[in-house]
């Protein structure tokens, strides 16, 4: 069995495939750090995992540590996804291509492997980033904005009486009328602003790419946005997908 892992700033998303090259997860989950995720793999796959691969925004030494840990406790190989001028038939359009996220590299590779024509992919995480690809697989760059989780916390922490419960951010996020309480005024204020970026990236991705760039939405909050772009294809395990092309096994 093999192990993925996609290591963003907030939480490390795991999941078990069956064998290189295909079939669908065996298990898989989030978790905050590699102590949890060894816990969670521990008791259910402690003798059956035989490799791993990785992709990682993180510091190069926590990202080290991580997979020597697994390695070690698994007894398993660990690849580590790294940072390419070109992959799959996708040209990295950074002045520097290692200074290209290696989520938003391989999220693009794994939507152009799927369309093998224009995308527009955007992934809605702890930062919310978007990236074009023409027909040709030329990347044309991309935005990097902040996500929800970070968008709530900074009102929250630069402010004293912003403040509400999970439970009242739940219920505004019913509709986008005007808000007649904080967590609705804040829930949906920063759904706008989502809206609003979203609907932007839309309008450029078709200038840019022509009328039929296929939409790629993919991280936690993909679903959110995908009210608004009904054409969009939501793609959760877009990461993955490019990984298993950056970081092939023997057999695929
Ligand atoms: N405590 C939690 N337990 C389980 N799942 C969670 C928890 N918190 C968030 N999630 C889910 O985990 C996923 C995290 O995805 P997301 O794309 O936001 O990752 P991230 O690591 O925060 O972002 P990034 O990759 O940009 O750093 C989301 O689907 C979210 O709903
Ligand atoms: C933007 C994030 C944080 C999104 O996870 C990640 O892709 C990253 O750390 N990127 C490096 C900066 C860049 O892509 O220009
Ligand atoms: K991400």
């Amino acid at each position: 069995m093999i192990l993925e892992l996609d290591c963003g700033n907030s939480f490390i998303k795991w999941r078990v495939m069956p064998r290189a090259g295909g079939g669908s997860a065996i298990a898989g989950g989030v978790v905050d750090n590699s102590e949890e995720l060894i816990a969670a793999l521990a008791d259910r796959f402690s003798e059956q995992l035989s490799d791993c691969r990785l992709v990682s925004v993180r510091a190069d030494e926590e990202t080290r540590l991580l997979s020597g840990a697994l390695s070690a406790r698994f007894s398993m190989r660990c690849r580590v996804a790294e940072s390419a001028p070109m992959l799959a038939g996708v040209r990295n359009g950074y002045e520097d291509y290692k200074r290209l996220g290696l989520d938003r590299w391989l999220a693009l590779v794994g939507a152009y492997s799927l369309t093998h024509g224009a995308c527009l992919v955007v992934d809605l995480g702890t930062a919310i980033t978007s990236d074009f690809v023409d027909a040709n697989g030329q990347h044309l760059g991309g935005f990097i904005c902040p996500g929800m989780p970070l968008m709530r916390s900074q009102l929250l922490t630069h402010t004293r009486r912003i403040r509400y419960d999970s439970v009242a951010a739940e219920h505004a996020r019913d509709s986008l009328v005007p808000g007649h309480s904080t967590a609705e005024a804040v829930e949906r204020g920063c759904s706008l602003m989502l809206r609003g970026f979203v609907n932007t990236q839309l309008e450029l991705a078709r200038q840019q790419c022509g009328a039929d760039v296929v939409v790629f939405l993919t991280g936690g909050d993909a679903a959110m946005a995908a009210e608004w772009v009904p054409a969009a294809r939501v793609v959760p395990d877009l990461v993955f997908i490019g990984l298993a092309i950056a970081c092939p096994l023997t057999g695929e």
